[in-house]
């Protein structure tokens, strides 16, 4: 039995404008240990093209298991009980995900949408240099490509993500916290994904650090058109970057709303509950950080 999100008009409307590229129904995951755990029940969700949508709530309440769920990646104990995907390519064709396997799977996954992980800053290998980590990921997805090409490729994208692409011959040990994650976004970056879903993925960096990297996705979202699914459990940071956001409890999303309308408008119990447990939201505060939001997004 699914239980729609809360909403409002104005969702309604904002959906009407804009165009899917990724369709989830009825999405359910169960992890099978004693007792099992129902992590996602019947999740509903649409992202649509070139939009942040934030996924928040609590720790446990499923964000990252729905995350996995979508994009094929969940390992057992979990496992897919319900649910359908639907990818919506940019030349006009639909992919249904959840029937791929083998190699159509591999061939979609990075190529379509790409996956920042929680902690990724410290999935770098570390005895390879960023050179061959990127090259890697071009011969893989694209063996015809010429060795120069690869080189021109990789040193592009660590431009693009605001890291000197001299330090293509570094090692992991010898970038900071911040470099280290923006060479992961590179990674993300390579295959040009319509897609990218990004799990925490600056947490564990300090707040300057964080926004750097925030400021360098929202612009890089609008130069080359991928949408995100953004997890975290920092609503304020949410309100701030996403164009919606869908808020999750105990494995359902309670409402999924614009940013704008859940920050002024909240509809469900538990989203009035999270946003008053951030006080520095409201008052004059509150105006000063929605303020930030503009700068982010120019
Ligand atoms: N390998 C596992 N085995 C059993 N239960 C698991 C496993 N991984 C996650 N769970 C459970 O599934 C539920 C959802 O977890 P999930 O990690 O998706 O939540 P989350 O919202 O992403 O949390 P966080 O913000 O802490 O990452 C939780 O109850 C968690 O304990």
């Amino acid at each position: 039995m699914s239980t729609l999100p809360l909403t409002t008009a104005d969702h309604e409307e904002y959906l009407r404008t804009h165009t899917p590229v990724l369709s989830a129904s009825s999405i359910s995951v169960t992890y099978h240990v004693q007792p099992p755990v129902r992590a996602v029940q019947n999740v509903d969700l649409v992202l649509n093209r070139g939009e942040i949508l934030g996924l928040a709530g609590e720790s446990g309440c499923g964000k990252s298991t729905l995350a996995y769920g979508i994009n094929r990646l969940l390992k057992p104990p979990a496992t897919l009980t319900s649910g359908d995907v639907t990818f919506h390519d940019r030349d006009g064709t639909d992919i249904a995900v959840t029937q791929l396997d083998g190699d159509d799977l591999r061939a979609f996954r990075w190529n379509k949408i790409s996956m920042v992980f929680q902690g990724a800053m410290n999935a770098l290998n570390p005895v390879l240099s960023v050179r061959a980590q990127l090259h890697d990921v071009f011969k893989t997805h694209r063996p015809n490509m010429s060795k120069k090409a690869k080189e021109e490729a990789s040193r592009k994208l660590l431009e693009i993500v605001g890291v000197d692409p001299e330090r293509i011959n570094a090692f992991a040990h010898e970038l900071s916290g911040g470099m280290r994650q923006r060479v992961m976004i590179a990674m993300a970056l390579a295959l040009n994904p319509q897609v990218m879903i990004m799990d925490e993925p600056t947490t564990a960096l300090d707040v300057v650090v964080q926004r750097e990297i925030l400021r360098e996705i929202m612009k890089l979202r609008e130069q080359l058109d991928f949408a995100v699914i953004f997890i975290t459990h920092d609503l304020p940071l949410l309100l701030e970057i996403s164009d919606r956001i869908a808020i999750m409890r105990e494995g359902r999303i309670v409402e999924l709303n614009t940013a704008q309308s859940i920050y002024e408008n909240p509809q469900h119990e538990y989203a009035k509950k999270l946003l008053g447990s951030f006080p520095a939201l409201f008052g004059d505060e509150g105006a000063f950080v929605r303020g930030q939001s503009e700068e982010v997004r120019r």
